[in-house]
C-alpha cells in the first residue's frame, strides 16, 4: 500500500488493492505480502473523510467497493501474508485479519477499535477476528474496541509472529511464503476456502443488507457529528 500518509482506504485505494488481487489471480501468483511504504503506519483503516457528508451514490459505491475487495482478499488461491510495521486500526487491522499469516514489528497498535469511535465493526469485520482470536477473545476486544500492542496481539494471537523491524518482518514474510510454496495448489486453496466458505457467504448473501445497515447507519445526524469531531481531533493532533 501507498498511500500517504497512512494509507486511509478510500474508493479509489479499494479500488486499486481490489484490481492488484485480480491481476496476481490472473498470473497464477504463488503468494502476497501486504505491506506499507509507510514507516510507521500499516493502514488507518477506512478513510474517515468518504464517510463525511458523502453524497448517497458515492457512499454506496465506498461500501461496495470495500466489500469487493475484501471479499477477493479473504479468498485469494494464493497464500497472503501481513507485514505489519505500522499501526493497523480498524479496516487497517481487517487487511492484516484477512491474510492468512501475520508477522508484526514492536511498538505498534493494533485492533478493530470502532466502538471507541462511536461506530460498530460489521458483522464481517467481526468474524475475522473471531476467526483468528476465538469467541472469548473477539467478544472482548470488540466490545470495547480494544487496541492491542505487539505483546498482547501476539499473546492473543492475533499475529504469528514479532520481527524486530521492517526488514525483519518482510523477512518472515516471505518465509512463511516458502513454508507453503511445496503445498499441492488444489489441496491447499480448498482447504483454506472451506475454513473461509461461512464468513464469505455470510457477507456475499447478505451484500445489500450489509450496505443498508452502512448507509443508514452513516447518514444519521448525531454520526455525521461524532465522525465531524473525531476528523478534527485527528487534524489537531498533526497540526
Ligand atoms: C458503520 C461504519 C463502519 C465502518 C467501520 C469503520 C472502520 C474504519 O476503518 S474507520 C477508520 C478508523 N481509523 C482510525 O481510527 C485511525 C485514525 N488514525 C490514527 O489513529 C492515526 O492517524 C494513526 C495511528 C493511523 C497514524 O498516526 P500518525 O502517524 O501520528 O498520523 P496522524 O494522526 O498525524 O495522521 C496524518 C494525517 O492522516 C489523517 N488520517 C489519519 N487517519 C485517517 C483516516 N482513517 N481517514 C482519513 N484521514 C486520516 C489525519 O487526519 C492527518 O491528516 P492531516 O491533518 O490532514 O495531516
Amino acid at each position: 500500500m501507498n498511500r500517504p500518509p497512512v494509507n486511509s482506504l478510500n474508493t479509489e485505494h479499494l479500488e486499486q488493492l481490489h484490481r492488484a488481487l485480480v491481476r496476481l489471480e490472473n498470473e497464477k501468483c504463488r503468494g502476497m505480502i501486504l505491506s506499507s511504504s509507510s514507516p510507521t503506519v500499516f493502514s488507518a483503516g477506512l478513510d474517515i473523510r468518504e464517510m463525511y457528508k458523502p453524497e448517497l451514490e458515492k457512499a454506496r459505491k465506498f461500501w461496495r467497493t470495500l466489500q469487493d475487495m475484501w471479499l477477493k482478499l479473504y479468498s485469494t488461491p494464493y497464500p497472503t501474508v501481513a507485514a505489519i510495521h505500522g499501526h493497523a486500526p480498524a479496516g487497517g487491522c481487517l487487511l492484516a485479519l484477512s491474510c492468512e499469516y501475520r508477522v508484526i514489528v514492536p511498538n505498534v497498535k493494533i485492533g478493530l477499535n470502532e466502538t471507541q469511535l462511536g461506530i460498530v465493526a460489521p458483522q464481517w469485520f467481526q468474524d475475522c477476528m473471531r476467526n483468528v482470536i476465538g469467541e472469548r477473545q473477539a467478544e472482548k476486544a470488540l466490545i470495547a474496541g480494544h487496541m492491542f500492542n505487539t505483546e498482547q496481539a501476539l499473546q492473543v494471537g492475533l499475529v504469528d509472529e514479532v520481527a524486530a523491524d521492517k526488514a525483519a518482518c518482510i523477512a518472515r514474510a516471505e518465509a512463511f511464503l516458502a513454508s507453503q510454496a511445496n503445498l499441492p495448489l488444489l489441496a491447499r486453496k480448498t482447504v483454506k476456502l472451506g475454513f473461509r466458505n461461512s464468513t464469505l457467504s455470510r457477507l456475499m448473501t447478505g451484500r445489500e443488507a450489509d450496505t443498508k445497515i452502512f448507509i443508514e447507519y452513516i447518514f444519521q445526524p448525531k454520526v455525521q457529528k461524532g465522525i465531524e469531531l473525531y476528523l478534527q481531533s485527528l487534524s489537531k493532533k498533526s497540526g
